[in-house]
């Protein structure tokens, strides 16, 4: 970690003391090992210490244009040093992808609000290396690669984000010329909200709707030039710009734009998947869905993407919570650390523990996602919905954790939180953006509540199920019967699981009720909050699940030490999650207060127990200062000094009357109204 050399706060020094553990031992799990920690500080440093990228400069006070020129600007003096440090390290495409993995924190630090290539560096070259054949990624790849062309991925429209079948831009193929013309038919049609599409990239997968020899076949993919490649001008037919101020994501430059008669040549069609023959005709995919697959991979990135919001915010607040003393607990005593107000406790220490388990998960679902699709590879395409259903569930029920967690952490930092300089806010916009962008977390719960509603009916009718919903056949051997709990960790997933599968046959139910005066679509519609809450459980099912088997794994490979705060962890995330699905629980879970008590009970002693491991787990996670970015999260917890050297740079205090006194405060003042 790249410390502050200023002087520690005392009070964090003194907790930093007490730290029974080896921080660094922790900081290589969570990164995969010693030389990924050192590889990554390297990388780290390599970017933050270029003076050209002029960091100093606050972008949070510059307007809308000027913050989306710098993004641009820094972003190539990121982009140029990317390329360099390629070559040293020996140009393979896996260095690329251990550099840009590794960017993905600095490139948070050098853009606060955003990334205006983020999608040509994500979605546009996965999709490229991903659904094209040999030809296409023979002639696209080593262009993108050089960023001789810049892309997005434009498939959201004004009208249509979730249903994606019913998107309006067409693709009308003339084997004549072997051509599709591109149209936005209506105003609905317009693509909106691709990331970078403004006014930066040149290119973008366009999805839209294949029509050939008379005949709709769906949405496919293809690579459309939108702008010249010399003057950047719009190309003729494009109509394209940027949507404007958002919530978050500022400098990500999302877009919007529509085609007249835009002519595209054959070749670029995406054709790994669906087929057109140069004749016209049409070949179906092997499974439809193959189309999405770009989606999916980002969803399974997500998970670490949450993680890591979760563990970058408990950083700041647990820091804050260390050096900030306030309301004697005893009215004879000093001031304490805010931590000691247990009620800080609670709002800081499960965070933590869900950034470890997030992490594990993620490591989970990256290793299935590899294995499903080198399978899908060799075209077995057998557990594509088992994949779906995952990573849509975790892509929900992760990023809703996600902005929980850092808003909590937010309240946790009291008015200081509230603040810019704090840090939080922009981890806060970027956790509820992950909420909407890549399928809107409702929809995708209920995607994954379809995948466990057949999994139901197969789990009846006695068919067999895949590993993580095998937990519905112990609901239907149970005939009614409530799990009986037991207070161990496996106590608490059993309850879990219970809650999650009950809740999954209250949907089920509902289904089979109302599917007798409706349609199987307008009964699922009405079941659909029970839906969304089995859903929900499952996902939780998943992260206890693999938390416990992940965190079993690693016990057995760290020190004892290490090993006891990973088990203090999972004990924190387990009991925090029961209590918090209590009414979930105890709806289908023989649970009695005395067991609710003991389950407060012990999470009052794990947190005694996490007091002192708790700073040396969010030192490990390692965020260096300038990626923390955060006046109340800095190493050396300097708060106060930190707070007033950020306000003196606020604009207005670079004068000490502000021309509005001569000009409005002052006429109006000696106006006698
Ligand atoms: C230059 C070198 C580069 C090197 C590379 C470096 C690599 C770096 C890697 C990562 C970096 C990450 C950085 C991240 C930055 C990301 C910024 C992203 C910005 C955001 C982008 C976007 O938002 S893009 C738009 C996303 N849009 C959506 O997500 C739309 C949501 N909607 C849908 O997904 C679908 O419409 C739907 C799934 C909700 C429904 O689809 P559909 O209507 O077609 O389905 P049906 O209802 O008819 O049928 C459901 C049926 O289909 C099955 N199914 C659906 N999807 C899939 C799938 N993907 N796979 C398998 N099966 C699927 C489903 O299970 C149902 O099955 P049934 O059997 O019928 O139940
Ligand atoms: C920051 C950001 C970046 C983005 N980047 C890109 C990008 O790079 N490329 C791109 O193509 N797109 C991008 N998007 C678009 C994004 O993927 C969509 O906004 C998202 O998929 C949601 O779709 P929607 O806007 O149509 O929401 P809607 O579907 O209109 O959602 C509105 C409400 O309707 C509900 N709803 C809709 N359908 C159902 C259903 N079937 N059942 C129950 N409830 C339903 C939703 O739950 C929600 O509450 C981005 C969006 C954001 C916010």
């Amino acid at each position: 970690m790249s410390k502050n050399l200023s002087i520690v706060n005392k009070d964090l020094k003194e907790e930093r003391d007490k730290i029974n553990f080896n921080v660094e031992e922790f900081t290589n799990w969570f990164y995969g090992g010693a030389e990924k920690v050192k590889e990554k500080k390297y990388i780290e440093n390599y970017f933050l210490s270029d003076k050209d990228l002029n960091l100093e400069l606050d972008t949070s006070y510059l307007s809308y244009k000027d913050k989306y020129e710098e993004a641009v600007r820094r972003s190539i003096v990121v982009y140029k040093k990317l390329y360099k440090l390629h070559n040293e390290m020996g140009g393979t495409h896996e260095d690329f992808v251990k550099i840009m993995e590794n960017l993905r924190f600095t490139m948070g630090a050098i853009n606060p609000e955003g990334n205006p290539f983020v999608l040509h560096f994500s979605m546009f070259a996965l999709t490229i290396m991903n659904m094209t054949n040999d030809e296409q990624k023979a002639e696209w790849l080593p262009r993108i690669f050089n960023c001789n062309i810049l892309g997005t991925y434009a498939q959201t429209e004004l009208g249509h984000g979730t249903y994606i079948q019913r998107l309006e831009t067409t693709a009308t193929y003339d084997p004549k010329t072997k051509e599709f013309t591109l149209n936005s038919p209506t105003l609905t049609s317009y693509k909106w909200w691709p990331g970078n599409l403004g006014h930066t990239v040149d290119h973008a997968i366009v999805m839209a709707q294949l029509y050939s020899q008379g005949k709709c076949h769906g949405i496919q993919p293809f690579i459309v030039q939108l702008r010249d490649s010399e003057t950047h001008k719009p190309l003729p037919g494009i109509d394209i710009g940027d949507i404007g101020n958002k919530v978050g994501f500022q400098t990500v430059n999302n877009g919007f734009l529509g085609f007249k008669n835009v002519k595209v040549p054959y070749k670029n069609m995406l054709m790994k998947n669906s087929k057109l023959l140069e004749d016209g005709t049409f070949i179906k995919p092997k499974n439809a869905k193959l189309n999405y697959g770009t989606m999916v991979i980002i969803r399974v990135h997500m998970i670490i993407d949450a993680a890591c919001r979760i563990a970058k915010a408990t950083t700041i607040a647990l820091r804050y919570s260390l050096v900030r003393r306030q309301s004697p607990i005893n009215p004879n005593e000093i001031e304490p650390k805010i931590i000691e107000h247990i009620t800080q406790q609670n709002k800081i220490f499960p965070g933590i523990a869900k950034a470890v388990v997030f992490k594990c998960m993620a490591d989970y679902l990256t290793k299935l996602h590899l294995s499903i699709t080198q399978e899908g590879n060799t075209g077995n395409l057998a557990r594509m919905p088992e994949l779906h259903a995952l990573s849509c569930c975790l892509k929900a029920v992760c990023t809703n954790e996600d902005a929980k967690t850092v808003e909590v952490c937010r309240l946790s930092c009291g008015g200081h939180g509230f603040l810019r300089s704090a840090g939080l806010d922009d981890v806060y916009r970027n956790s509820t953006a992950a909420q909407t962008y890549e399928g809107e977390n409702t929809v995708m719960l209920l995607q994954a509540a379809r995948f466990l509603i057949k999994s139901f009916n197969e789990a009846r009718n006695g068919g067999s199920l895949t590993e993580g919903v095998k937990y519905l056949f112990d609901f239907i051997g149970r005939n009614g019967k409530r799990e009986i709990f037991d207070n161990s960790i496996n106590g608490i997933l059993r309850a879990i699981q219970a809650a999650a599968a009950g809740r999954t046959y209250i949907a089920w139910k509902h289904i089979e009720d109302d599917k007798r005066h409706n349609s199987i679509e307008v009964a699922t519609n009405l079941a659909g909050v029970h839906l969304t809450k089995a859903a929900e459980l499952h996902g939780y099912v998943c992260l206890l699940q693999v938390g416990i088997e992940e965190i079993e794994k690693i016990i057995r490979n760290v020190s004892p030490a290490l090993g006891l705060v990973f088990k203090n962890i999972l004990e924190l995330f387990a009991v925090d999650l029961i209590l918090n699905k209590i009414g979930d629980v105890i709806q289908h879970v023989d649970i009695s207060n005395e067991d609710i008590e003991k389950l407060e009970k012990q999470m009052e002693t794990l947190f005694k127990f996490f007091r002192t491991s708790a700073i040396g787990v969010v030192d490990g996670f390692d965020f260096s200062d300038p990626i923390i970015d955060s006046t109340l999260g800095s190493y050396d917890g300097n708060v106060y000094e930190n707070l007033i050297n950020a306000a003196r740079k606020s604009p207005l205090n670079q004068e000490d009357v502000n021309r509005t006194f001569h000009l409005y405060i002052k006429p109006f003042m000696k106006s006698n109204l």
